[in-house]
Order: C-alpha cells, then structure tokens, then sequence
C-alpha cells in the first residue's frame, strides 16, 4: 500500500496515533492485554508476517501470538484498524510495560470509541468487574462468580469511616506492616496474604471500610459471589485470576455457605446441594483462605464480613485463615464527630455532650446517622443544624 503524505497530513496522522495510544492505554488496563493477547492469536496466523507460536505442555492446543513490534490488521465495518504490540524498555518484564497500540484514521475516532472498542471487548470474551475506580477486564467464564460493577469507584477512605480512632490507626498500621514485609512471608513459606473478618449490625460500616481499605492500599477489589462459585476448583481458578494487589471480598459469608459443618471436608457436592445453594464446601473455602495455590505470588488480602460472628465455624476464624477480627459496631460520640464533620463540617458544637448521653440510650448505626444527615438532619437532638 502506497500512501503519499504531505508534512501536514504526518502531523494528523501522527496525533492520531499519539491520541490512541495513550487512550487505548487508559482505556483498557494492563489485565487487558493478556486477553487481547489472545483475541489476536487466532487474527495472526493470517495476517501478520511473524509470530510466535506456543505450546504449554500437556496441551494440544497451539497458541500464536504477536511478537514485539509486529502488527497485524484487522477490518470492522469496511474500516481498516491496525494492531501492533510493544514492549517497553523500562517495565518489559510487567505486564504494564507490554501494550497495544491502535491506529487509524482519525476521522474514525468517534466509531472506534462507539463501536469498534466495545467490538473488541465483546470479542475477546471481556467483562468490567469492580477496580479502584477504573476499569478492570476478565475473562467472561469468571462472570458467573466475580461481582461484576461495570465501574465501581466508592468514595469512601479512613478519613470518611466513623469509627474507633485508635482501631483505625491499628488497622492503618496492619496494612502497612502487611504490604513491607515481601521478605519475611517468603523467609518463613508463607503465601503473601492477609485474612480480616468484618462484624458487625448491618449498617455499621463493613463494605464502607472495605472501600476505605482497597483505596488506602490501591489495590484491586474483587467480590467474591461464593453462591454461584460451581465448585472449589473453579474456585481455585478464581484466585488464580486475581491481579498480583487485591482485596478479595466475601460479603455475609454466613449466608453464601453452609460452614457449620466440617465434616463436609472432601465431600463432593453436587451444584445446589448445600442448603445455602452454594456447591463450595468448608474445606474448600479453607483452602482458598490457606492460599494453597497462590502460587501466583503477590499480595492478597482477604476480608470476610459477617453480621454473625456466632455463626462460623472456629477452623475459619483461626490466626493464618482470620487474622484480624475487626469489630464494627454502634455510633459512639467519636464516630458520631466524624459523620458530622463529614456531612455538616461542623467539627465541634456545644450539642455533644448531649449527644453522648443521646448514644449511651439508643443505638443507632451510622447509616442511621448519615441517612438522617442525608435528608437534611431537621429537628435532630433539638434542632442540631
Ligand atoms: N462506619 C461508618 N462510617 C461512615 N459511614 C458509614 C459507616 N457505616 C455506615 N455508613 C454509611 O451507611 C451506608 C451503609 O453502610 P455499609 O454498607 O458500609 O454498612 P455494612 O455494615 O456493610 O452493612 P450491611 O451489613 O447491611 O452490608 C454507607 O454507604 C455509609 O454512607
């Protein structure tokens, strides 16, 4: 193909690739590139000029993939995208230093933003799932059992949570300790992970600081559906498909799972058996806290909640499994300050002291209190704002 360009239409063509690939970067994460990895190992048999061609072993299945700075074309519509993959110099052993770039006429600018990306998305079997307030891509076999939000960014930090302010500083400094110590967990052989348990009345702040947790962290979230996990090894897939920094989440997990009972371990269950209507057993849960195959490496906090500690059975609360049992309770004056400074940002009033006395009597949640602050808090404790 012959093209002719003046100065001018270099300048177009080269802001039009200047444009696309920081937007194809933002756009799609690093997760993504794996995925289109595959998406185009079919597309280079044809049409690219070199590419490598794999094997994993025990597999009849051959793979080819895109060698660095090959590109290959691919037509939508009647318009042709070209595809090309880089390594970058600094980051080429992270899946962040390897990227694809697109480029096309700009003049398609708004059908490939429309059109063609969510084509590509769809193709390649690409879902969003919760992140940090971006966009997090799987594979659509996970959909089944990863939460999925098509973008979830929570708001909420250690500042906004009402709570304790000694618990939170000691929840501050575990995470801390957690992430700087790599080198101890591989001195003593043990997978890099972190259990917490989250109880508590309902309303008192446990997905709230979750939230808070993953955007002190920056790590991602994932939130576990153990209700429509199939079985324990596609629950071990699940973790395995985890990014390397992740909060994994298992909301009311007294409800998702019957672990009342430990007898069920190696007991094969079949789908709906259980009368949670969950297929994973208790063992099977203990092996996923356990980590037995985080052989993947990287950093996993997993968090519980529950609104019924009572209710779980002693092998999962244990120290390695739960390692921090973090109870989330009442609105008390300290957290009562919070909410108003969050909402009012009013730090102090002469009203407190009666405050005090008003939460000694009545328990209220903080969703109470901040639902109550939400429709304009009229009349509350003698007309307080
Ligand atoms: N401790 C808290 N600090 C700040 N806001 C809170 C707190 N607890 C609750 N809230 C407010 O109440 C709403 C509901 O709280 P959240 O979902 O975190 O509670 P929960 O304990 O997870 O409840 P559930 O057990 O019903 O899931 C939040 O969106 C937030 O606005």
């Amino acid at each position: 193909m012959n093209l002719l360009l003046d100065w001018k239409s270099m300048g177009s063509l080269f802001a039009t690739l200047m444009f696309f690939r920081t937007a194809v970067r933002d756009f799609l994460p690093p997760e993504v590139n794996q995925v289109l990895r595959r998406f185009f190992s079919d597309k280079c048999f044809s049409s690219a000029q070199h590419f490598k061609l794999s094997r994993l072993q025990n597999s009849k299945n051959v793979t080819y993939a895109m060698v660095p700075n090959q590109s290959l074309e691919d037509i939508f519509n009647g318009i042709k995208f070209n595809w090309s993959f880089h390594v970058s110099e600094k980051q080429s052993n992270t899946d962040k230093g390897r990227y694809f770039q697109l480029s096309f006429l700009s003049k398609y600018k708004e059908i490939v933003h429309s059109s063609y990306l969510p084509h590509i998305a769809d193709a390649a079997e690409i879902i969003k799932f919760k992140n940090r307030g971006k966009r997090l891509y799987t594979n659509r076999s996970m959909e089944a059992s990863w939460s999925q939000v098509a973008y979830f960014s929570h708001p909420s930090t250690f500042d906004t949570i009402a709570m304790d302010p000694i618990l939170k500083q000691e929840i501050k400094d575990d995470l801390m300790k957690f992430v700087n110590k790599r080198e101890f967990y591989n001195r003593v052989g043990r997978s890099w992970k972190r259990g917490y348990l989250l109880y508590g009345p309902p309303g008192t702040g446990k997905t709230s600081l979750i939230a808070a947790i993953a955007n002190f962290l920056e790590f991602d979230i994932y939130d576990l559906e153990l209700t429509s996990v199939r079985s324990n090894s596609q629950l071990r897939k699940l973790l395995i498909a985890t990014t390397s920094k992740s909060v994994i989440i298992v909301e009311d997990i007294d409800c998702s799972l019957d672990l009342s009972n430990r007898k069920k371990k190696g007991k094969k269950t079949s789908p709906g058996s259980s009368s949670s209507g969950s297929s994973v057993s208790l063992s099977g849960v203990l092996n996923f806290v356990d980590g037995l195959w985080s052989s993947c490496g990287g950093e996993r906090l997993i968090i519980f909640t529950t609104n019924h500690k009572e209710k779980l059975d002693a092998a999962l609360l244990r120290p390695g499994r739960m390692d921090k049992h973090i109870n989330l309770s009442y609105c008390d004056v300290e957290s009562f300050k919070i909410l108003v400074k969050n909402y009012l940002k009013i730090e102090e009033h002469e009203i407190m002291k009666e405050v005090e006395e008003m939460l000694g009597l009545v328990k209220m949640t903080p969703a109470d209190v901040a639902e109550f602050f939400m429709e304009g808090g009229v009349g509350f404790c003698g007309g307080f704002i």
